[in-house]
């Protein structure tokens, strides 16, 4: 399977159907909140059609209950990877693996990963505006530790992060990496950045990648650069 997701950030149905037409093979891709707001989670359905595995990164974050009930809707969507925040705790985490299991009907549920801090998140916002003192670093370690102890696949987390997490929870726990730029674009909104060569350096498991892909003037070629360096 590809190690490249593709993020749809896109907002309508046939802006989607448009781009992933341009593939002649089937793509691994991110449907987050963009997407399922404007379309629905019916766009889960119209991309499976199409062949594509499916990260659905809609992020879940509040009380246990309500993400154990959350998640057992989502389990049978036929998606490859969920998510949750790890600032839930590890209650809530326990709680959206027992939503999935109660909610899989054939006993096979998604992977599920959790958010570590943002890629768009600085040391100096953690520290200033989250009140989480320290290293970004620690912080994402605490997470992933707690992610694991809660029965969770893997994480989400940056490039900078992978190769401690794997020491620390183990190389079977999946390292989810968005915050991908190529060395000659520009960082937008994200703080923690990387290129596909490094992330691929790192061990990463699977990057996310974006803009880089949807607003190039070539998508495909990009996206088949990127794969090229993430399998080799
Ligand atoms: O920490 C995170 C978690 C999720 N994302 C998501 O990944 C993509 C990145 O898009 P780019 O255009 O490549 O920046 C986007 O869908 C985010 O929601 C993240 O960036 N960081």
């Amino acid at each position: 399977m590809s190690k490249t997701i593709v993020a749809l950030d896109f907002s309508s149905k046939e802006e989607v159907v448009d781009f992933l037409k341009q593939f002649d093979e089937p793509v691994y891709v991110k449907i987050g909140m963009e997407l399922t707001y404007a379309c629905g989670l019916e766009m889960v359905k119209t991309v499976k059609e199409m062949g594509h595995h499916i990260f659905l990164d809609l992020k879940l974050h509040d009380i246990p209950n309500t993400v154990k009930g959350g998640m057992k809707n989502l389990a049978n969507l036929g998606v490859d990877i969920v998510n949750v925040h790890c600032a839930g705790g590890i209650a809530m985490m326990k709680a959206a693996i027992d939503g999935l299991n109660e909610g899989a009907k054939d006993g096979k549920r998604p992977m599920c990963i959790g958010v570590t801090q943002l890629t768009s998140t600085s040391k100096e916002a953690m520290n200033n505006e989250l009140g989480i003192p320290g290293e970004v670093i620690d912080c994402v370690i605490k997470y992933a530790k707690n992610a694991k102890e809660a029965g969770l696949d893997g994480v989400v987390c940056s490039v900078h992060e992978a190769k401690a997490i794997h020491e620390a929870c183990g190389e079977d726990f999946l390292t989810v990496t968005p915050g991908i730029r190529l060395a000659s674009d520009s960082k937008d909104d994200q703080k923690r950045v990387a290129t596909p060569a490094f992330a691929k350096e790192q061990g990463c498991d699977y990057i996310v990648v974006g803009r880089s892909i949807t607003k190039s003037a070539n998508p495909v070629e990009t996206y088949k650069e990127i794969e090229a360096t993430m399998s080799k």
